[in-house]
């Protein structure tokens, strides 16, 4: 069966005009075309990607290509598996190196790395490809990008060679959308007066080819509508015309500076389902803005066919311009500038540009830009044969910094093994190093904060955030957040590297920090996957290490445990500057700051607080030491929602913060703080133990990990009704057995049940195999996971619902004709109607079984596979009687549902399922 699934493929992938979503390649597909269960497809499937017979590409649905069909007709793939298409397409040898068709664009490789990565997609799309708009301020590249995407096609043979590419600009109709109207889709003679003679429109004229509308929101909505018909129907008529229909197959690019949704209506963007958006040059990285001032010289220097020396000045004043037109405008400065220079020595052989040559018109803007260089007299000589390349020096200072930092730790390490410096210090020392590097990357040169793959990264950082708040309780505070986004920003451009020589050590480094640092290993497992899948950013073992250490400065395991403190203070930065210098002092972050404009409104403040302790196990105690004597009364606010104790003290000075910090340290009671700052420093002060019961929650936890565990939560979750919201979190079962009972969610809530595969064995928690909850004691169970729930109707349905649901998921590899769901509802009403009429509560596992039975016997009458063996003997009185008439009468809407007759014997099994003792 796996030779017909894969000689399928290769057919399939041979009769492949390009590499693209084929939906003849998914696994709907070739279970349609050969007879073989899903299940068993899939496994195949799967097994021909590990055998390396096929490739995978990720999507939704998966693709997989018959591998040696892909390096015969199209190019050797380098991955089992791919995350997109995308990725797919860069690993052709086409693509890659020097010859990457989009490589001559400036930013290609920076923020328009996702643009061009858009592109590809839409110009790949079986038939003419997607139809995109693309949307950006004026000068940001659109027209560029729209001429670059059709030749791109015509390179990749996804278009002739003699394929027409047409352009219009519909703001030159702007009075007159009837003429619009007629010159995109044509006329017919007599459409209107003046129309003698039958004309083709653009739309015909660019079938095979590209039409680019700029400037597209100038199209009136009856052009917008006419669009989306063609879009949607594939055809249009000519003004004029009524019947013939005019077919064309035209790849439709679209541009605009406007806003989508003011200017467009809503059916005709539903039709354009790619949209580019192409970044302003205020959101780009100097170093970006510096390539393009290269690139436009060298151009000049090639139309004049002589070379160009610059002045540091004018590339300064040029980088650092505001340019509201973008690229365009540069552009024309640089044309600008180089015409100046040469107007005034045309027979020069070596054309100069100093700040004289710039012409009166720039002149005023730039002296706007303030000095930057030190006096520098180097001027920078560009040729007609220079290339960007040659300007990219690949100066990164961060590099160096970095390249340093494995330096210093490797050498750390290495004392350490040769005995010279303790463990302890060694470890110390080493996340020192690599806190103040972390933060020293932040500032350096030439971040735009604004650029786009910055923002990307941080968005990521942040998702990477809540993954680790939920699964690891652990909080980064948002200088951490900024120091990785910089870190993965500034490791996207250059590789670290280290002498081979200390290659080996490094790698002993890296096996005894994974040994050492085992939470701080898994949690950065976590985030190296994150960064793999989203953002196909792989950590080496340089990035490890440097990350390791940075993770062990996060105090993960030792924050578990200890009491929290956080600095409230007035002004832009009192609180943070205070917690930061004594958290430097002390050597460990023990608080964490608020800082809060004069004028915050309290309900602000008790909102940051009311976040702090719901995400932060307080049960060990909160200290708050506040700057007003009006924020005392944040006391009252949350003495009856924390779950330890709290204190809160009226002086935020780096006396107190000092004192306080350092008793936390020590794991002193707050009992003691409270009453030193209170002698030491004359304070305001309040200190308070919980009242509050806690609330409960049940915790899943399986041996498989925690993906597992999360799904587990979700049926859980999915099984209650509406009327029921509760607690449940999927917890590491490897965590959970670790920490046990100092596990945090178990100080906060009252942990009424662990549900899972595998026993933790937590003193004090029951631990309830899944299996539990559908047997006779499964009721028993529910009662006591759900303690504050006490109406028997809620308790029955989400009883009722675990045992249906988990009958739904067994049953769904089992049955392939039946719709599952619709199959549970009948056995449902069944068992509802056996529970009426015959007054009795049927069990968990009569029920579990009946769910399963009754499916696979319709399934069995349908297919007319012959019924079971009849049960052995047995008396069958008058009360049997009753019992198969009670069922005959439940079964009764299914047997209509399904046209099917239950027999005898079937029904001799159901009474035994349903009434045996
Ligand atoms: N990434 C880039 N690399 C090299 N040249 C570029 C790049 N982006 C834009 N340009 C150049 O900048 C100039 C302006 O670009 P273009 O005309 O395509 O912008 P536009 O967004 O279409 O502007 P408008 O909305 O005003 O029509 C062009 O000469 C283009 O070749």
């Amino acid at each position: 069966m796996k030779d017909q699934i894969l000689a399928l493929l290769t057919k399939e992938t041979e009769d492949c005009k390009q590499l693209g979503p084929n939906p003849n390649l998914t696994t709907e597909e070739i279970c349609k075309r050969l007879p073989i269960k899903r299940n068993t497809v899939s496994q195949y499937l799967n097994e021909l990607v590990a055998e390396r017979k096929c490739i995978k590409i990720k999507t939704r649905p998966a693709y997989f290509y018959s591998t040696d069909a892909m390096k015969r007709h199209f190019f050797m793939p380098l991955k089992d598996m791919y995350n997109s298409f995308e990725e797919l397409l860069n690993d052709n040898p086409e693509e890659k190196g020097g010859k990457s068709f989009f490589s001559n664009i400036i930013g290609h490789d920076l923020s328009l790395k996702g643009v061009i990565d858009q592109i590809k997609t839409s110009v790949f799309y079986p038939g003419s490809g997607l139809p995109m708009i693309f949307i950006g301020e004026t000068g940001v590249g659109k027209s560029m990008f729209a001429r670059l995407t059709y030749k791109y096609c015509i390179e990749r043979k996804l278009l002739d060679q003699s394929a027409p590419f047409i352009e219009l600009n519909c703001s030159q109709y702007f009075h007159n959308p009837e003429l619009l109207t007629s010159n995109l889709f044509g006329y017919v003679k007599g459409a209107f007066t003046g129309a003698d003679h039958d004309k083709v429109g653009m739309l015909e004229a660019a079938d095979g080819g590209v039409l680019f509308l700029d400037e597209c929101h100038r199209l009136d909505a009856e052009s917008q509508e006419k669009f989306f018909t063609f879009m949607d129907k594939g055809y249009f008529q000519r003004m004029g015309e009524s019947k013939t229909r005019h077919k064309s197959r035209v790849r439709i690019i679209f541009a605009t500076t406007e806003s989508l949704q003011a200017n467009f209506l809503r059916t005709f963007l539903r039709r354009i389902p790619m949209t580019v958006e192409i970044p302003p040059l205020s959101q780009r990285s100097l170093k970006e803005v510096q390539y393009f001032i290269y690139h436009f010289f060298i151009e000049e220097a090639k139309k004049m066919n002589r070379p160009l020396h610059i002045s540091t000045w004018v590339i300064n004043r040029l980088s650092n311009l505001q340019y509201s037109d973008n690229v365009g405008e540069l552009e024309n400065n640089v044309r600008l500038i180089c015409a100046n220079a040469l107007s005034k020595n045309p027979d020069n052989e070596l054309i100069s540009i100093n700040g004289q040559d710039i012409p009166e018109s720039l002149y005023q803007q730039f002296l706007t830009v303030r000095d930057l260089e030190k006096e520098n007299t180097q001027k920078t000589v560009i040729t007609p044969t220079s290339h960007v390349s040659d300007f990219l020096k690949a100066d990164f200072p961060q590099k160096n910094i970095l390249n340093e930092l494995m330096k210093i730790l490797i050498n750390l390490f290495q004392k350490y093994a040769e005995g010279e410096v303790k463990e302890e210090f060694f470890l110390h020392q080493s996340s020192m190093e690599v806190g103040t590097t972390m933060e020293m990357l932040i500032h350096r040169d030439g971040v735009n904060r604004q650029e786009t793959i910055l923002k990307y990264i941080s968005g990521v950082i942040q998702e990477i955030a809540k993954f680790l708040e939920h699964n690891y309780l652990i909080k980064l505070n948002g200088n951490t957040l900024i120091v990785l986004t910089h870190y993965i920003y500034s490791r996207n451009d250059f590789t670290i590297q280290i002498d081979e020589c200390y290659e080996k050590i490094r790698d002993e480094l890296i096996d005894f920090l994974k040994r050492k640092l085992v939470n701080e290993s898994k949690l950065l497992k976590s985030i190296s996957d994150l960064l793999e899948a989203r953002m196909d950013f792989l950590l080496d073992a340089n990035d490890w290490i440097i990350l390791l250490y940075f993770l062990t400065n996060l105090d993960i395991t030792h924050s578990r445990q200890r009491m929290h403190s956080v600095v409230l203070a007035h002004g832009f930065s009192t609180a943070s500057s205070i917690a930061d210098v004594v958290n430097r002092f002390l050597n460990e972050k023990i608080f964490d700051s608020f800082d809060m404009p004069f004028n915050v409104p309290l309900e602000k403040v008790e909102e940051y607080m009311d976040y702090y302790i719901k995400e932060l196990d307080c049960s060990n105690g909160l200290v708050v030491l506040v700057d007003m004597g009006s924020l005392m009364i944040i006391f009252d606010k949350l003495k009856d929602k924390i779950n330890g104790p709290l204190l809160v003290a009226n002086n935020v000075s780096t006396q107190s913060v000092l004192l306080t910090g350092e008793m936390i340290k020590k794991n002193r009671p707050i009992e003691e703080i409270d009453s030193r700052l209170k002698n030491d420093i004359p304070i305001q002060h309040k200190l308070g133990f919980p009242k509050k019961n806690k609330e409960p929650m049940i915790i899943t936890s399986c041996s498989s990990g925690v993906g597992a565990a999360r799904k587990l939560r979700e049926f859980l979750l999915g099984s209650l009704p509406s009327e029921i919201s509760y607690r449940i979190e999927a917890v590491d079962l490897h965590t959970l057995s670790t920490y046990k009972t100092n596990f945090p969610l178990l100080k906060q809530y009252q942990i009424t049940g662990i549900i899972g595969t595998s026993d933790p064995k937590i003193d004090g928690i029951p631990y309830i195999a899944l299996e539990e909850l559908v047997s006779s004691r499964g009721m028993e169970r529910i009662k006591a996971l759900f303690p504050t729930v006490s109406d028997p109707r809620l308790l029955k349905i989400i009883n009722d619902n675990f045992v249906r649901n988990l009958s739904v998921e067994r049953l769904l590899p089992a049955i392939t004709i039946l719709d599952v769901k619709k199959m549970i509802g009948y056995v449902d009403e069944m068992i509802n109607s056996l529970e009426r009429n015959g007054n009795f509560q049927m069990s968990n596992s009569r029920k579990s079984i009946l769910y399963i039975h009754t499916s696979s016997l319709v399934e069995r009458l349908i297919r007319h596979i012959p019924q079971p063996e009849a049960l052995p003997f047995k008396k069958k009185g008058k009360k049997y009687e009753e019992q198969i008439k009670l069922i005959q009468t439940a079964l009764l809407p299914l047997e209509n549902a399904y046209n099917v007759t239950v027999g005898e014997r079937e029904l001799d099994y159901l009474q035994n399922i349903i009434f045996d003792q």
